[in-house]
């Protein structure tokens, strides 16, 4: 069983980056797509891992499926944990319901536990965490109890407009997939995701994606990131 305590240290050189104002500081991201050098070699003796983040309806889980097709990764989506443990009708279920409910964050040892019991019990050693940290507490629970960070983090850049009509659309009977939750969702993501956003920016790790396109598009973005690694 993999373990590791120590992270990969990255040598990036990106080209590009935008600058943004939030809270009155300014934040840069990488708009780069990273080049061969600056993909950690993945080890069969340590995870490598990808946090996909993005606001709701971004097109993290349709991106991730085309990277597990493509690169072999094994899909690891918060949410879908968050809801199978519901449909489990487990003690944390009801909980857990009412909180993505109103389209809030369920406590962070509640959801670093399923991605550790689903890493732990893949035969796989690389991952895509998607939908996670969603905030600083998520971030920090998962390097606290995994004891690692992220070799690479992707960020799925879509205006809001964009995401409401992608997640009206869905039609996948989710509970949280109507106007009213959306506007929460799109409220909470605003005020915690994007400190962990400027976080892996400063330390040089955000793939910033441009999530406007067709889903062949954004993949073709998506693809030179992960070219270094073999299937
Ligand atoms: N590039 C795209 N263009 C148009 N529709 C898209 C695109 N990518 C995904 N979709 C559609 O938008 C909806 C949301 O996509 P997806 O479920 O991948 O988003 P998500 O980021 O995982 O959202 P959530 O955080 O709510 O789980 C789906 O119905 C999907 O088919
Ligand atoms: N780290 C996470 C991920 C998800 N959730 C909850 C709250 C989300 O609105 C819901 C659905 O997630 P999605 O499928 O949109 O990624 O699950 C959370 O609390 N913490
Ligand atoms: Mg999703």
């Amino acid at each position: 069983m993999w373990r590791r305590v120590a992270s990969v240290s990255h040598l990036f050189s990106h080209s590009k980056s935008t600058k943004f104002n939030q809270g009155g500081s300014t934040f840069k991201i990488w708009e780069t797509i990273t080049s061969e050098s600056e993909i950690p070699t993945p080890s069969k003796g340590s995870p490598f891992i990808t946090f996909v983040l993005g606001g709701p309806g971004s097109g993290k889980g349709t991106q991730c499926a085309k990277i597990v097709e493509a690169f072999g990764f094994t899909h690891i989506s918060a949410g879908d944990l968050l809801r199978r443990e519901i449909a489990s009708g487990s003690a944390y279920g009801s909980v857990i319901l009412s909180t993505i409910r109103e389209g809030k964050i369920v406590p962070s040892q509640v959801t670093v536990q399923l991605i550790q019991k689903e890493m732990e019990s893949s035969d796989n050693y690389k991952f895509l965490i998607d939908g996670f940290p969603r905030s600083e507490e998520n971030r920090k629970a998962f390097e606290q109890t995994i004891g690692t960070e992220p070799d690479v983090v992707l960020f799925f850049d879509c205006p809001e407009q964009e995401m409401v009509k992608r997640v009206l659309n869905r039609n996948q009977g989710r509970v949280d997939d109507n106007i009213d939750t959306i506007k929460k969702r799109l409220e909470i993501f605003d005020e915690l995701n994007w400190p962990v956003i400027n976080y892996y920016s400063l330390r040089g790790k955000l793939n910033k994606i441009n999530a406007v396109g067709t889903v062949d598009e954004i993949f073709e973005k998506v693809r030179p990131i992960f070219a270094p690694l073999s299937k």
